[in-house]
């Protein structure tokens, strides 16, 4: 396999991380990325495009969503009838993205995030890639974490904000433990060590269990003990639920102006 990964940052390297540790051979991997220094040994690395080179197996498309215009020309030679091309960029949708590659072979959205590195992310996939196309996506997915196709390409803005954007909320919502805990009287790193260790350790109890975490939940709380007293603040006039379907609907809709604003870029030329 032929594999060139245009962009290499937070997400791309995290990708890149979860297929060297799943075993992928480093050999195969081509990464092109003008701010990167080093690539993981065996990872050829570039800062530009290579001037000379036909079409590959699989274009990783890494970069920033306002960077297509710019970045899609000179990786257009290398997209062929039989190039895979997936594209981790948040509201760029196919269409767009099929229009500025028109000769790929098939063209798949991936909505990941960082836990890609340790092979934990869940993955959100749309595209039009079927056959050997799709097998390749489901084997470069697999080591990176739980990947779902989805039928409808509207729910990528959703997934965009739970699946992708995600860990920005729940790493929010440590840090405000932690940050309550030091205005309470813990030292500022103790606080985040205990938080941090807390979560860690709530999520694996989680993804273990049978029950589903508002079940688990009820089993922390004894009656008229401390955790119900703690909920009871969560609860108050739906707060905690009302708090998270703003900040995922927020997201979502930020994920749908994006997608206006990569087609007026796109048809800007
Ligand atoms: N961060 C996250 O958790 C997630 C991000 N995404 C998506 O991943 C994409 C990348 O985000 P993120 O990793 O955070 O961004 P980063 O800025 O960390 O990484 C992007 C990298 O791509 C480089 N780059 C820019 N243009 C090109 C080009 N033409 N060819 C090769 N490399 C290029 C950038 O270099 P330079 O800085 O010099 O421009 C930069 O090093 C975005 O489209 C985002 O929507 C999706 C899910 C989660
Ligand atoms: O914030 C963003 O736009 C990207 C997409 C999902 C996570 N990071």
């Amino acid at each position: 396999m032929q594999f060139l990964q245009f962009g290499c940052g937070n997400m791309g390297g995290a990708m890149l991380a979860g297929w060297l540790a799943g075993g992928f051979d480093p050999a195969a991997f081509t990464v092109i990325d003008p701010y990167l220094d080093t690539a993981p040994e065996g990872v050829a690395l570039l800062k530009a495009a290579p001037e000379q080179g036909g079409p590959v197996d699989v274009v990783l498309l890494g970069f920033k969503p306002q960077q297509l215009p710019a970045s899609a020309p000179a990786i257009v030679p290398f997209v062929g009838q039989n190039t895979l091309v997936l594209s981790v960029l948040a509201g760029v949708d196919l269409a767009t993205l099929k229009a500025t590659f028109p000769a790929a072979g098939a063209v798949v959205r991936v909505m990941p995030n960082l836990s890609a590195a340790l092979g934990k992310s869940p993955i959100a996939l749309c595209g039009d890639a079927t056959g050997a196309f799709r097998d390749t996506t489901d084997a470069l997915m697999a080591p990176l974490g739980q990947s779902e196709w989805l039928d409808d390409e509207a729910i990528m803005d959703l997934m965009t904000a739970l699946a992708g954007s995600g860990p920005a909320f729940v790493y929010r919502f440590i840090d405000a433990l932690a940050t309550g805990a030091t205005a309470l009287g813990l030292p500022r790193a103790q606080a985040d060590r205990l938080a941090l260790a807390m979560v860690e350790g709530a999520a694996a109890l989680a993804a273990a269990s049978p029950h589903a975490p508002a079940e688990l939940a009820r089993r922390v709380a004894s009656p008229g003990g401390t955790t119900q007293a703690g909920l009871d603040v969560l609860d108050a006039d739906g707060r905690i639920n009302a708090l998270a379907e703003d900040t995922l609907r927020a997201a979502r809709d930020r994920s749908i102006a994006m997608m206006a604003e990569a087609k007026a870029r796109a048809a800007a030329g």
